[in-house]
């Protein structure tokens, strides 16, 4: 029996219409590949996502329609609402799926919280873009109306709010993961991150703030004794000279050679970067191998191990 973290990038929930229609159909699509996955063998399941578009579009929604009666939640409660919405969802997706094959897979959705430092850096340096995206010509009149916001290009495709997020300390719900996992239940836990909360004596807080899911998966991954970490995005291998005629897909990398291409900048920051840095801290954590690849290639990985795997030196 094998104890697997899967991560889903972006592309598992979102393609170009954010209608909860297409996003349902996405994840559809999405639950095949993990229910296929699942069918193969003995695994022990929990499967994080990320919330970037949604958080951000939920929180908009939330500021349009607010009034003091009525007022708009702050980010680390519209990030539990994401949980809700995407659980939901994929609980809904994967058991359509599993009942299709007539796999007996039991789906929770769970609420989850991740511990981070008040003191992190990421409160000064806000750098996780969600939401919508904005053209040059609209960047001022977005800030005209949030005055408090910051923004920043993201990856040519447009302007996006950026908001601060901390790392991962620990996850308040990793214990019950592990035990509901361990008695067969396939989780959806850590969603978006987790519920970025700061812990100072007794008291227990939300923050604002957006984790990012990949090292969230990471730290759960390591809490919860997995055997293996998936990060699953839209590329079948992590590359090095991405986008150049030298380009070279990695394979079976050991972490001493993967940190030696991320002091090279091989990996573009805010995309391959975070998931290259989340595989190492879970491999040296754990001893025990990460592996990046596309979602539709998941169950050929495991069949023939191909995707970019990272092993402990
Ligand atoms: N060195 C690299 N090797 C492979 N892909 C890379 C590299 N640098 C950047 N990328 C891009 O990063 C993407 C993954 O980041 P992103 O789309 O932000 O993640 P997510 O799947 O979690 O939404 C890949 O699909 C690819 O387009
Ligand atoms: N929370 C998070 O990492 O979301 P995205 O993957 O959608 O950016």
């Amino acid at each position: 029996m094998k104890r697997i973290v899967v991560a889903l990038g972006g592309n598992a929930i979102l393609t170009d219409d954010p209608s909860a229609q297409a996003q349902q159909a996405a994840l559809l699509r999405t639950a095949n590949y993990l229910t296929d996955f699942i069918a193969q063998g003995d695994i022990q399941l929990v499967i994080t996502h990320g919330n970037g578009p949604q958080v951000g579009n939920l929180l908009l929604q939330e500021l349009a329609g607010s009034s003091e009666s009525n007022p708009a939640m702050p980010l680390d409660t519209v990030g539990a609402m994401t949980q809700g919405e995407i659980g939901l969802w994929l609980a809904n997706a994967l058991d359509m799926k599993a009942d299709e094959r007539q796999l007996p897979v039991k789906i929770m959705t769970m609420l989850t919280r991740t511990v981070v430092d008040e003191h992190d850096k990421a409160f000064q340096n806000p750098s996780k873009p969600i939401g919508v995206f904005y053209q040059e010509n609209e960047v001022n009149e977005v800030k005209k109306e949030h005055p408090d916001w910051q923004l920043v290009e993201d990856a040519g495709r447009g302007f996006r709010r950026v908001v601060p997020s901390p790392k991962p300390l620990s996850i308040m719900e990793a214990d019950a993961i592990k035990s509901l996992v361990e008695k067969g239940m396939t989780l959806i836990a850590a969603g978006g991150g987790g519920v970025p909360v700061i812990k100072s004596g007794e008291e227990i807080r939300g923050v604002e703030a957006v984790i990012d899911k990949d090292f969230s998966a990471a730290k759960l991954a390591e809490l919860v004794d997995a055997d293996q970490l998936i990060i699953l995005t839209a590329v079948k291998y992590v590359a090095i000279n991405y986008h150049k005629p030298s380009q070279r897909d990695l394979h079976q990398v050991k972490v001493a050679e993967m940190k030696q291409f991320l002091s090279e900048n091989q990996f573009a920051p805010g995309s391959m970067k975070p998931k290259v840095e989340a595989a190492i801290s879970f491999v040296e954590k754990s001893n025990k191998p990460a592996v990046i690849t596309s979602l539709d290639n998941i169950s050929s990985y495991l069949k023939n191990g191909d995707g970019t795997i990272i092993l402990p030196d």
